[in-house]
């Protein structure tokens, strides 16, 4: 079964000429980790945006986890998806437990099950000693760090990153990188991530999906698709390769 498959998404914001995707089309198999990989504005994350069914795509078709994009879509992928968002999504004023404990409460989740469940994930991460510290004072891989545990709290089988380890420090993005391996394959969750940092993308990813001005340039394996091109060494290269080295901004 495929954890996602998109064919021929389009996708126009209301007040634009230009289309922001212009017929992506990818598809990966569960328990991958996969990389959404492609150059700023390219449309990694309206394309997150349209699978978590936050915003519509003007045509083409979408499913996630066999459920196909329709009218109570959102309902359906809810328990199955787990979002960790670009923007840190935390109320400042509340502890880093409130914070989970709330999200935990939309879920259904409650009482001591939730509690211990938060607490075991607070220490996995790190975050114990600042557990009951509000969330607003930390770090940004403490929020970072916060965030992923939110978007994990009601085990999903389909977990999404845009940009999770944007902006924070070695050690947490060596703490990020190591948990989504070992959630991965300890619980066999199926990840698409997006990242600038291709090395980063190398290694964790088994495939990757490179898009350009809306649309899939190249998908593969990261070796396989260093293998296939003689001039190139690294993953870089090979995005360099099918996107070019013209400033997008
Ligand atoms: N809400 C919106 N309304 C209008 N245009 C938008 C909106 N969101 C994104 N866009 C435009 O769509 C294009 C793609 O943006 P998107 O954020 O999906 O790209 P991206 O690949 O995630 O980029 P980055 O790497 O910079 O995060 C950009 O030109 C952006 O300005």
């Amino acid at each position: 079964m495929y954890s996602i498959a998109v064919q021929d998404l389009h996708k126009t914001y209301n007040g634009s000429l230009e289309p922001t995707l212009k017929g992506l089309s990818f598809a990966f198999p569960t328990g991958k980790i996969v990389g959404l990989l492609g150059p700023n504005g390219a449309g990694k994350t309206t394309t997150i945006s349209i699978l978590c069914g936050l915003v519509k795509a003007g045509k083409g078709s979408v499913q996630v986890l066999g459920i196909p994009q329709e009218a109570n879509y959102r309902e359906r992928i809810k328990r199955a998806l787990g979002v960790v968002p670009q923007q840190i999504a935390l109320f400042p004023q509340l502890t880093a437990f409130e914070n989970l404990e709330y999200f935990g409460n939309l879920y259904g989740f409650k009482g001591p099950a939730l509690k211990t469940q938060i607490l075991a994930l607070l220490e996995q991460f790190g975050l114990e000693k600042a557990a009951h510290k509000e969330t607003g004072k930390f770090s940004g891989g403490m929020k970072r760090r916060t965030n992923i545990i939110a978007a994990i709290l009601h085990r999903p089988r389909l977990l999404i990153l845009d940009e999770p380890t944007a902006g924070v420090d070695v050690q947490s993005r060596s703490m990020i990188l190591q948990f989504l391996r070992d959630y991965n394959r300890s619980e066999g969750v199926s990840i698409l991530y997006t990242s600038h940092l291709l090395e980063e993308a190398q290694h964790l990813c088994e495939d990757v999906v490179i898009m350009d001005d809306g649309r899939q340039v190249v998908q593969g394996n990261p070796a396989a698709l260093i293998n296939a091109l003689p001039a190139c060494r690294n993953l870089e290269d090979v995005f360099l390769h099918f996107t070019g080295s013209k400033l997008r901004d």
